[in-house]
This record gives C-alpha cells, sequence and structure tokens, in this order.
C-alpha cells in the first residue's frame, strides 16, 4: 500500500471517502492528508473525526503524495490543477471523483502523461454502500487501476466500466441516492398530512424503504415482480400504482434521469 494519499477538496464527497478508508484500516490515518480552498474550520474538524492530516499548504499537502484525490467542484477543476501541478510527481496517480470532467482533459489540465483513474462513487460510501464506477486513463497502469480499486473497495461495491459509460452511471448512480430521498421526503410528507406523528411517519418510510432495497438484494425476483406481489386486484396498492401512471411518474424519472445525464456531459464540456 501506499504511504501518502491527499485529498485536495475536503467537502462532503471527500469525507464519505475518508470516512471507509479511515474505518476499513486500509491505510494508517497519519498516511492521509487532506486540504481544501479556504476552510480551517472544516480541516479541523476532518482532523478531530477521523486523526487524518490537514494542511492549508498545497506544497506540504503533496509532498511526496502517491496517489491524488481529486475531490473539488468541476468548475474548480483547472484551478486546483494548476495549483497542484508543480508538485505532482510523475509517477503519483490522480483519482478524480468529478462528475463529468474525462480523464482526457485532466491529462491535457496537467499537460503531461500523468496517470489519472476516473472514479463515480455516490454519497453511501459514508457507510461503506457505494455503488462505484471506475476507469482508467490513457496513462494509467494495471497497478494504479488496482490502487484505486483498493480504495473505493473500503467504500461499497466497485465495477470498472468503459469510460463512455460514466455519464450515465453518474446519472443513476452518482445521482441516485438523492432521487431515493426526494421520494421518501414526499412520502414522509404525506404520510404526516394523513395524520402520522413526524417520527412515526419517518420510522415507517425509513425501514420501508430499506426492507425494499434488501428484498431486491435478496430475491432473485425482478422488481417488476416484487412489485406485482405487493398489489393486490383491486386493492391499495392498485390504487397509488394507477395514480403514479396516470401522472407518467416512470417518464418523468426517466427525464430526471436524462438531464442528469446531461449535465454530466455539459459539465465535462465546460
Ligand atoms: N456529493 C456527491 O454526492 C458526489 C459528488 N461527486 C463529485 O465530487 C466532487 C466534490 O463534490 P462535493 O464533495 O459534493 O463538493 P463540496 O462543495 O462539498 O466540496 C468541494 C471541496 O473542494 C474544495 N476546493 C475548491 N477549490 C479548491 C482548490 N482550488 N484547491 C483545493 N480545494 C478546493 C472546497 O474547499 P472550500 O470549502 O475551502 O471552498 C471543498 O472542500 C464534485 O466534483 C462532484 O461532482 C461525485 C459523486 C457524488
Ligand atoms: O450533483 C452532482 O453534480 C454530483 C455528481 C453526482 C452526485 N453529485
Amino acid at each position: 500500500m501506499i504511504e501518502k494519499l491527499t485529498f485536495i477538496g475536503a467537502g462532503a464527497m471527500a469525507e464519505a471517502l475518508i470516512s471507509g478508508i479511515v474505518s476499513d484500516g486500509l491505510l494508517e490515518r497519519e498516511k492521509i492528508l487532506a486540504t481544501n480552498k479556504n476552510d480551517p474550520k472544516q480541516l479541523q474538524a476532518l482532523k478531530d473525526t477521523y486523526g487524518i492530516r490537514v494542511s492549508e499548504d498545497t506544497k506540504e499537502a503533496m509532498k511526496d503524495a502517491e496517489a491524488v484525490i481529486l475531490a473539488v467542484k468541476p468548475k474548480d477543476s483547472q484551478a486546483a490543477l494548476e495549483e497542484i501541478k508543480p508538485y505532482l510527481g510523475d509517477e503519483a496517480v490522480v483519482i478524480s471523483v468529478m462528475a463529468g470532467v474525462s480523464t482526457q482533459s485532466i491529462q491535457e489540465m496537467l499537460g503531461k502523461s500523468q496517470p489519472v483513474i476516473r472514479v463515480m462513487p455516490n454519497t453511501s460510501a459514508m457507510i461503506k454502500e457505494s455503488a462505484t464506477a471506475i476507469c482508467q486513463g490513457t496513462y494509467a497502469t494495471e497497478a494504479d487501476l488496482n490502487l484505486a480499486q483498493s480504495l473505493l473497495k473500503t467504500v461499497g461495491l466497485v465495477d470498472v466500466v468503459k469510460e463512455s459509460d460514466i455519464d450515465a452511471i453518474t446519472a443513476i448512480a452518482g445521482s441516485g441516492p438523492a432521487y431515493m430521498y426526494y421520494v421518501v421526503e414526499a412520502m414522509m410528507s404525506e404520510g404526516v398530512e394523513l395524520g402520522l406523528d413526524e417520527d412515526v411517519s419517518e420510522a415507517f418510510v425509513y425501514q420501508t424503504i430499506l426492507g425494499a432495497a434488501k428484498m431486491l438484494q435478496a430475491s432473485s425476483d425482478s422488481p417488476k415482480t416484487l412489485r406485482e406481489k405487493i398489489t393486490s386486484p383491486n386493492g391499495t396498492t392498485e390504487a397509488g400504482l394507477r395514480t403514479l401512471d396516470e401522472y407518467n411518474v416512470s417518464t418523468h424519472i426517466k427525464e430526471a434521469v436524462r438531464a442528469a445525464h446531461k449535465r454530466s456531459i455539459e459539465l465535462g464540456n465546460q
């Protein structure tokens, strides 16, 4: 394993990954360092919570880093890459979690034959339940890919994919948890409208979502069959599903995924 992993960017995604890597014990805490743009409080919080090292100084953060996880917003990619470039070792692997930004554009921004790995995790990494896609740039070796896979495996399922698939995976899995939370919010809110206490509505919706997710994993039935098994003729579920169909909810969900996919491509082109 490597001796130093540096996070450039210390926000939500970086924290989810740090949390997973630290709790897995794959890397000792002192081998992980995080830096951000201008938020010393957040760095201190990461240090206090996870026992990792932090620095506000790019040169110090980058010194001897064997792998760099780039966890800034796509719009900040150019600035962040410019800042780290002078201190980036030729062999150091850059692992980007940025939506939309291709390995080629990262290589071009760096202007050298840097090993680059592009990954798309999701925030369920925080509890080691991410669905992470990973692909390799032109100059990345099998060893670089293996390193990135080992790091990402500490936070959930990892699949190596073609880079051309990553925008679609971003649309279903990177953004996916947010769609699930959106459904949860709506169900909880309507439970309350129907007279339930907020905590009761919350508890029942959470367990229902959890149970449904576990059923998807455990059962050999398709989602369609699982749905049909709940739907008694002329029963409550049929009434609910009919309303979803009347509002074309399935089409709208597909449109949402399509919009996220389009946005991922746009982010890459900016
Ligand atoms: N959130 C999610 O669910 C997912 C996010 N991603 C991707 O992860 C990336 C990060 O997203 P997220 O964590 O949500 O974003 P956040 O806004 O939470 O974090 C962004 C971080 O980048 C830092 N930063 C900005 N510019 C620089 C710079 N020049 N040098 C060093 N650090 C810098 C910010 O520092 P400061 O606070 O000081 O400004 C902040 O710590 C994005 O590219 C996103 O596409 C991928 C999958 C899922
Ligand atoms: O919304 C975003 O752009 C990021 C990428 C995937 C999830 N969040």
